[in-house]
């Protein structure tokens, strides 16, 4: 893979709205081309607009991160339509601060089924085409709570971001000769939409 993002195709996950939406603008401005994918397709299409009206290349795809095969399919329709991957942004995450004590088992299946095995699936599909090519960059939405427990009200968000940290730095040791993989420890940012507020 040369050096640059320039030119580059770029997947990010969750790019509707925050980090991944402003990700995704910083990207094409940069020179990259820019796959959105999340599930509200209007979102994503208003990003895309936005980034094109800025004389950048984007492209949005409806997606939930939660389905297998539907993740596979989408990164075959962005080889199909852009010729290549180069780089996967496992973007797409929630957090809901509840105590355990609730016992809100739903969003503790979501969390698991979007952070952690939605980030195993974009890598799932991402991997054989980088191992294939011989590059290719994995780079995993972490978060400080990944690193220290975010406790009350965010335990079961950083036991999923503990296993993003833990899975990327194994993934690391194991295809790092041939695939960059990067966790990246956000700290807070602005952007979060809180969907659940004590
Ligand atoms: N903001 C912060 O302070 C920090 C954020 N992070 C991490 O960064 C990432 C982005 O956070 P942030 O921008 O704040 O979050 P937002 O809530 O603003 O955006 C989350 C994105 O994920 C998408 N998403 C949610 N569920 C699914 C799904 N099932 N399939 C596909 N896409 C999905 C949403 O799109 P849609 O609803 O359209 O599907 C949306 O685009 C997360 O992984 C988060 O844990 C880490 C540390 C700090
Ligand atoms: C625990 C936090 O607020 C962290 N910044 C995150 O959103 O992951």
């Amino acid at each position: 893979m040369t050096k640059g993002i320039k030119g580059k195709v770029v997947l990010i996950t969750g790019g509707s709205t925050g980090i991944g939406a402003e990700t995704a603008r910083l990207l094409a401005e940069r020179g990259a081309k820019v796959a959105i994918a999340a599930r509200r397709k209007d979102r994503l299409d208003e990003v895309v607009a936005d980034i094109a009206s800025s004389g950048g290349t984007a492209r949005s795809y409806a997606l939930d991160v939660t389905d297998k095969s539907a993740v596979q399919s989408v990164v075959a329709a962005i080889i199909a339509d852009f010729g290549r991957l180069d780089v996967l942004i496992n973007n797409a995450g929630l957090m809901p601060i509840r105590p355990m004590a609730e016992v809100n088992t739903d969003e503790w299946d979501q969390m698991i089924d979007v952070n952690l095995k939605g980030t195993l699936y974009g890598i799932a599909a991402a991997l054989p085409g980088f191992l294939e090519q011989g590059s290719g960059h994995i780079i995993n939405l972490s978060s400080v709570a990944g690193i220290k427990v975010f406790a009350p009200g965010g335990t079961v968000y950083s036991g999923t971001k503990f296993a993003v940290s833990a899975i990327s730095e194994g993934l690391r040791h194991e295809v790092g000769e041939k695939v960059r993989v990067t966790s990246i420890d956000a700290d807070f940012s602005h952007l979060r939409q809180f969907r659940v507020i004590l």
